[in-house]
């Protein structure tokens, strides 16, 4: 079986960080590994606390996990601080595991995740060992310092940001305006791009959603599938997770986990970006 590994917050209420990961990994049948960087006391309607892990107690996970499993592939989400971020760069830079980065900074309730002067160490030390970076548009917006509002401009961030030395970064376009549409657009550095099409779920129940789909790829890249197929299956995964609620909590609920398997039929649109 293929060993996967997230590095992220754990989430009490069960639908973001660890758990929405490892639910995933579960989902995707790959041996799902862990290093918490931070608890939160959270649930749906918010984040009530943030307690987090030592920077030398993310680094005894981190090498407990890689002295013992060959780790094929691997997530970040919520890292807090510069010097979780500094850890962890550290550990994976000379490991052969591919790397994906959910750069998470804010909840959906508005609490940051991400404090404001770790951004600097996530630009210098994640981004040019990462595989493939996975922000919504307010986060490329702070990773990059530009205003985001067309696809010119998702463009332009796209390329900036493929500037710090990575393979590819999916710009999701879960927070445009669009009625119809959610639509990610994904970069290379080989200069090639696509746009992944679904159709927009009319939800409050979001919660997780980014943790998912970055979950869903580190999967998908831990069984082999190449970076493409493993994006665009992603995709799939997070849609039938939205599309399918179990209207849990009295908040913005959790995604739905268990609707790849059980609901096979959703066709994401792949056309030239
Ligand atoms: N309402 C929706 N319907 C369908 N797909 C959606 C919807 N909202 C987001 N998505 C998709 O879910 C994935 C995650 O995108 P999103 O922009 O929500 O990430 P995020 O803001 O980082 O999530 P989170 O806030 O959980 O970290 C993307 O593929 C996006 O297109
Ligand atoms: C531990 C943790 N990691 C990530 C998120 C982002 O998820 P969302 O933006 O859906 O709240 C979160 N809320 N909590």
């Amino acid at each position: 079986m293929d060993v996967v590994m997230t590095i992220a917050g754990s989430d009490s209420g069960g639908g973001a960080g660890i758990q929405a990961d490892l639910k995933t990994f579960q989902e995707l049948k790959v041996f799902g590994t862990s290093v918490i960087t931070a608890l939160t006391a959270q649930n749906t309607l918010g984040v009530d606390g943030i307690f987090p892990t030592t920077p030398e107690f993310v680094t005894q996970q981190l090498s407990s996990v890689f002295n013992d499993f060959d780790v094929k592939a691997l997530k970040t989400g919520m890292l807090f601080s510069a010097d979780i971020i500094e850890r962890v760069a550290g550990e994976i830079q000379n490991k052969e595991v591919q790397v994906v980065v959910d750069p998470v900074m804010i909840a959906k309730g508005g609490a940051s995740l991400l404090q404001q002067e770790a951004v600097e160490a996530l630009k210098t030390k994640l981004l040019p060992i990462a595989t493939v970076l996975t922000p919504n548009i307010p986060e490329a917006e702070v990773i990059t310092g530009m205003t985001i509002k067309t696809q010119s401009d998702i463009q332009a961030a796209a390329e900036c940001i493929l500037e710090k030395g990575l393979q590819c970064v999916v710009m999701k376009g879960g927070h445009l305006e669009n009625d119809e549409f959610a639509t990610d657009t994904v970069f290379l550095a080989n200069g090639s791009s696509f746009k992944m099409q679904s159709k927009r779920i009319h939800t409050k129940h979001t919660h997780g959603t980014g943790c998912t789909f970055s979950a869903a790829i580190t999967a998908f890249l831990g069984r082999g599938f190449s970076l493409q197929e493993a994006i665009v299956e992603g995709k799939k995964f997070v849609q039938l997770a939205i599309e399918h609620p179990l209207n849990l909590g009295h908040g913005h609920g959790p995604t739905n986990h268990f609707a790849y398997q059980t609901y096979q039929d959703y066709e994401v649109t792949v056309s030239e970006a």
